[in-house]
């Protein structure tokens, strides 16, 4: 028995183009990643991906993603299930912040450290920042659990029981399960499948609006380590630029 499990990025936002840091600010796409979503829709129509239950985040740029990747592949009447876990790191204090001033004011190493170390948090964002989300309705289930800034680790914690308790059923009752997401909450996934070191996940970036399809086996357990990417080369050209951001 495999499980076969998709997990695609949202394509290009309006900050994404900005060179702004994002997290939980909902941003929507703009028109390269409309594209980028109807380009990932038509791939996995033409290698036979086509899933049967969808996961998003809360927000628009991963809920449009998949609405318009799953138009173009007819397949827009799948179940969808929604969690606030799937979401965007929390980017603290940086969110709304230029990401090029931001590396010019604080230099390469703490730069790195805040946007790739597994486990140091940029500082937390004030409640009444105009990038909080605190109050924000579509959070009011979260109580003490919403963050103010968050690491990868702190991504890693909260993802883990809906992995546990939504997706993995959905594989088991052998669905193609569509995850489509963020960059830093899909490094989370991609962290824990893979069985990826806190140090060594720190080089791994997700490009924007390419399926990456992972076999499991029966142990969940990747067949292929790191999953395949539906357009090796585009992936390949946009994990360079996602790297690059900041340095232009
Ligand atoms: O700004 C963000 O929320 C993320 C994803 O776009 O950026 P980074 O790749 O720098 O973690």
């Amino acid at each position: 028995m495999t499980y076969t499990l998709i997990l695609l990025r949202h394509g290009h936002s309006e900050w994404n183009a900005k060179n702004l840091f994002t997290g939980w600010v909902d941003v929507d796409l703009n028109d390269q990643g409309r594209e980028e979503a109807r380009r990932g829709g038509e791939l996995l129509v033409e290698k036979g991906y086509l899933p049967d239950i969808l996961h998003t985040s809360r927000l628009k740029r991963a809920i449009n993603t998949a609405n318009i990747a799953l138009d173009a592949a007819d397949r827009g009447w799948i179940d969808v299930k929604r969690s606030w876990r799937l979401n965007e790191r929390h980017y603290g204090a940086l969110q709304g912040k230029d990401k090029a001033q931001t590396l010019a004011e604080f230099g390469e190493e703490q730069f790195m450290v805040w946007r790739r170390s597994y486990d140091t948090p940029p500082p937390a964002l004030a409640d009444d920042s105009e990038f909080s989300q605190v109050g924000d309705p579509r959070y009011a289930d979260l109580g003490d659990e919403m963050p103010r800034t968050e690491c990868l680790k702190d991504v890693l914690t909260r993802l883990m029981p809906y992995w546990e308790s939504e997706i993995k059923p959905d594989l088991t009752a052998g669905k193609k399960v569509l995850v489509t997401a963020h960059g830093n909450s899909l490094r989370a996934l991609v962290k824990h499948l893979d069985g990826i070191s806190d140090d060594d996940i720190a080089g791994l970036n997700i490009p924007t609006g390419i399926p990456l399809v992972y076999e499991l086996d029966e142990n969940f357990e990747p067949i292929t380590r790191g999953g395949t990417y539906l357009d090796p080369e585009a992936a390949a050209a946009s994990i360079e630029a996602v790297k690059n951001q900041g340095r232009k």
